[in-house]
């Protein structure tokens, strides 16, 4: 477990592992008036959440299956990148995929957040790469199926 500082300003509990295996914390939204979306319409839910990452980590916003599924529902830049260095707060940009208008009340479930470690790496430019079986091979290029 690694410690994260959290500014919370909404009235809703922090996000929470809902299983011990769980990869992602549910974000709710934290609006004061609810939201309709109509089809292909998009906003920016508001969570009320400010995190601090240690360096070398970021947080991943991916849709839910559930709220994809049952309203058409999901996160338009899939997967959201929060990076450490950001001090705002976490928003969940959402569209509405389905072909009927769709609402979010606040404190619902609307996304998950992923903490994941990433590599920082600094280029070294080169006239050649590495030989591969691949090559230059790729988009189906092993095959139909
Ligand atoms: O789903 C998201 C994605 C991003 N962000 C915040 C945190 C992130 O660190 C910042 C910038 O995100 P990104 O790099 O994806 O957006 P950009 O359009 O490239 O903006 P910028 O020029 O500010 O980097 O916006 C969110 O709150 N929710
Ligand atoms: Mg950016």
């Amino acid at each position: 477990m690694t410690p994260v500082n959290i500014i919370n300003q909404s009235h809703h509990a922090l996000p929470k592992y809902q299983t011990a295996g769980s990869a992602g914390m549910d974000l709710c939204a934290f609006i004061s008036e609810t939201i309709t979306l109509q089809p292909l319409e998009r906003t920016l839910v508001p969570t009320g959440l400010f995190i601090e990452l240690p360096q070398g980590f970021e947080a991943q916003i991916r849709p839910r299956s559930g709220m994809s599924i049952k309203k058409g529902i999901t996160v338009i830049n899939a997967p959201g990148t929060i990076d450490s260095d950001y001090r705002g707060e976490i928003k969940i940009p959402i569209v509405n995929l389905s072909n009927e208008a769709q609402t979010i009340e606040d404190g619902e479930r609307v996304a998950q957040m992923v903490i994941a470690k990433h590599e920082t790496v600094s280029w070294t430019e080169v006239s050649l790469l590495g030989e591969t079986e691949r090559g230059a091979g790729g988009f189906g290029h092993t095959g139909a199926n």
